[in-house]
């Protein structure tokens, strides 16, 4: 007799289903080469459903998903998950309300994730598309977007992340030489967020090469 799922597999063929459309895009847009990124969804109050590590997410289908609890333990499945599941369930922890976290690594995100480094963050200011962040209603004003330094050891990164979203309303940040990470209260608007984080980064590089 097998036991009961502690989670609702019905739940879990929606959400991969929408993780699956969403994804097979993401990477036929070019920003998931060799593998790489890795995109979750909130199944419940203690388990998410995530990419299975080392997959081809331009290619994902039912069986690249699976389900981890909020301590990156995998449930009911011996398939290994994203080697950067801490960094995903760590977001499901701390807020209710997020539902949705997306890790890619677009030719964009990763330059801007070099160059600037050095200051520790991005600074997208005054542009329209500041308003496609949740609860942005301006295009005034400054919004700051993290770049910590890369690592293989997610419990080394987790508290940076974690002191940063203390300080500010966030939706995103980026990991040098790697990638960005963008999360939203369910998958449209984390691909929104996702979205507008790869059209400003490109505008700031744009503007430093035409100003070279
Ligand atoms: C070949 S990409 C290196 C790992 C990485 O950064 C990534 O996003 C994919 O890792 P996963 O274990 O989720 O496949
Ligand atoms: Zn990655």
């Amino acid at each position: 007799m097998h036991s009961p799922l502690p989670y609702d597999s019905q739940h879990l063929r929606q959400l991969t289903g929408e993780l699956i459309t969403h994804v097979r895009e993401l990477g036929h847009a070019g920003w998931t080469p060799a593998t790489s990124s890795n995109f979750s969804m909130r199944l419940d109050e203690r388990h998410a459903a995530i990419t299975v590590s080392g997959r081809d997410k331009s290619k994902l289908c039912e069986s690249d998903v699976m389900v981890v609890d909020f301590d990156g333990r995998p449930v009911a499945t011996e398939l290994r998950p994203s080697a950067e599941t801490l960094l995903h369930t760590q977001l499901y922890r701390r807020a209710r309300e997020i539902g949705c976290v997306l890790h890619t690594h677009s030719l964009v995100q990763t330059v801007a994730s070099r160059l600037f480094a050095p200051q520790g963050h991005v600074r997208f200011e005054d542009y329209e598309l500041q308003k496609a962040f949740a609860g942005n209603h301006t295009h005034q004003g400054a919004i700051d977007v993290p770049v910590f330094a890369n690592t293989q050891d997610m419990r080394e990164l987790m508290p940076k992340v974690e002191t940063a979203l203390e300080t500010r309303p966030m939706w995103g940040y980026l990991i040098e030489g790697h990638g960005l990470y963008a999360w939203g209260r369910d998958m449209p608007e984390a691909r929104r967020h996702l979205e507008a984080f790869e059209f400003l980064l490109a505008c700031e590089l744009k503007i430093r090469e035409l100003k070279r």
